[in-house]
C-alpha cells in the first residue's frame, strides 16, 4: 500500500447557527494514499465541503487533527497553516475563482511567485502546465476571454502550480455541461495520475465518481465507503 499523504483522525466539526449547534463532521477517520484518487459523493449540506476546508488546513478542526505526510498539521495556528497549504495543498472549487484581470499564464504563475521563485521559472512552469492541459494557445487570455471548461482548466493548473502533496477539488465540474465535464476531468486525471499525485474530490457526477479509485460518502458525520 503506497504512504499515506493525507490522513483524519477523530475529525470534529460544529457550527452555532443561532441556539442550535449543528455537528457536521463526528469522529471523521479518512486515508488518502500517495497516487490515490478518491471521489466524495454526497448529499448537499451533508458536509462535502466542511471536510475539504478541514483537511486543506482552511479551517481548523474542533477536534481530532489533520495529518500531512505523517505531521500533525489541524491544529497549528492560522500562519503555520496557511504556510503548509501553499506548499502542499491544491485547491480546486466549482468556480475558477481565477484573477479576472491577470492573463491564463500569470494566474498560474501567481501561487509560484508567492512561494519565492523567479518570474522566468515560473513562467516556464507555467507554459508547461497550460500546454499539458491542451490550452497552451490560450496562455495570454485573460478569464473573461475562455470558456468555462478553459477557466477549470486553468484552475486546475494552478492548483498544482507548486506541485503539492495533495489536491482537493470541490465539485471542479460542476458549472460545466457533461460533455465538458468529461474532458476537464479527463485533463485532471491525466494529471494527478502524471504527477503521482494524491486527490480527494468532491462531486455529484457518478459517471465521473467511477472512473475514480473508490468512493465515500459521509454518514452522520463520518466518512464511510460508498
Ligand atoms: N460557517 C458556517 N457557519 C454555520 N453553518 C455552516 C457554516 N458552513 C457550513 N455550515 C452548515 O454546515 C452544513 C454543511 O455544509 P457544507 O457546505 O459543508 O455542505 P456540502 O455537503 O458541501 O453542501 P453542498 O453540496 O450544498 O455544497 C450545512 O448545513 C451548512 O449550513
Amino acid at each position: 500500500m503506497a504512504a499515506a499523504v493525507l490522513e483524519l483522525k477523530s475529525v470534529e466539526r460544529h457550527y452555532v447557527q443561532g441556539p442550535r449547534k449543528l455537528t457536521i463532521l463526528n469522529g471523521a477517520e479518512f486515508t488518502l494514499h500517495r497516487g490515490e484518487m478518491v471521489a466524495l459523493v454526497a448529499p448537499s449540506g451533508t458536509g462535502k465541503s466542511t471536510l475539504l476546508h478541514t483537511a486543506g488546513l482552511l479551517e481548523r478542526p474542533d477536534g481530532g487533527d489533520v495529518i500531512l505526510s505523517g505531521k500533525a498539521c489541524g491544529r497549528l495556528s492560522d500562519d503555520e497553516r496557511t504556510a503548509i497549504r501553499r506548499n502542499d495543498i491544491g485547491f480546486v472549487y466549482q468556480f475558477h475563482h481565477l484573477l479576472p484581470e491577470f492573463s491564463a499564464l500569470e494566474n498560474i504563475m501567481m501561487p509560484q511567485l508567492i512561494r519565492g521563485l523567479s518570474k522566468p521559472e515560473a513562467a516556464k512552469r507555467a507554459a508547461q502546465l497550460l500546454d499539458y492541459m491542451q490550452i497552451g494557445k490560450r496562455a495570454q487570455h485573460r478569464p473573461s476571454e475562455l470558456s468555462g471548461g478553459e477557466q477549470q482548466r486553468v484552475a486546475i493548473a494552478r492548483a498544482v502550480a507548486n506541485a503539492p502533496l495533495v489536491l482537493l477539488a470541490d465539485e471542479p465540474t460542476g458549472n460545466l455541461d457533461p460533455v465538458t465535464a468529461s474532458y476537464v476531468f479527463d485533463a485532471l486525471e491525466a494529471l494527478v495520475r502524471q504527477s503521482g499525485l494524491a486527490a480527494l474530490i468532491a462531486t455529484h457526477n457518478h459517471e465521473l465518481a467511477g472512473r475514480m479509485d473508490r468512493r465515500v460518502t459521509l454518514n452522520e458525520g463520518k466518512v464511510v465507503p460508498l
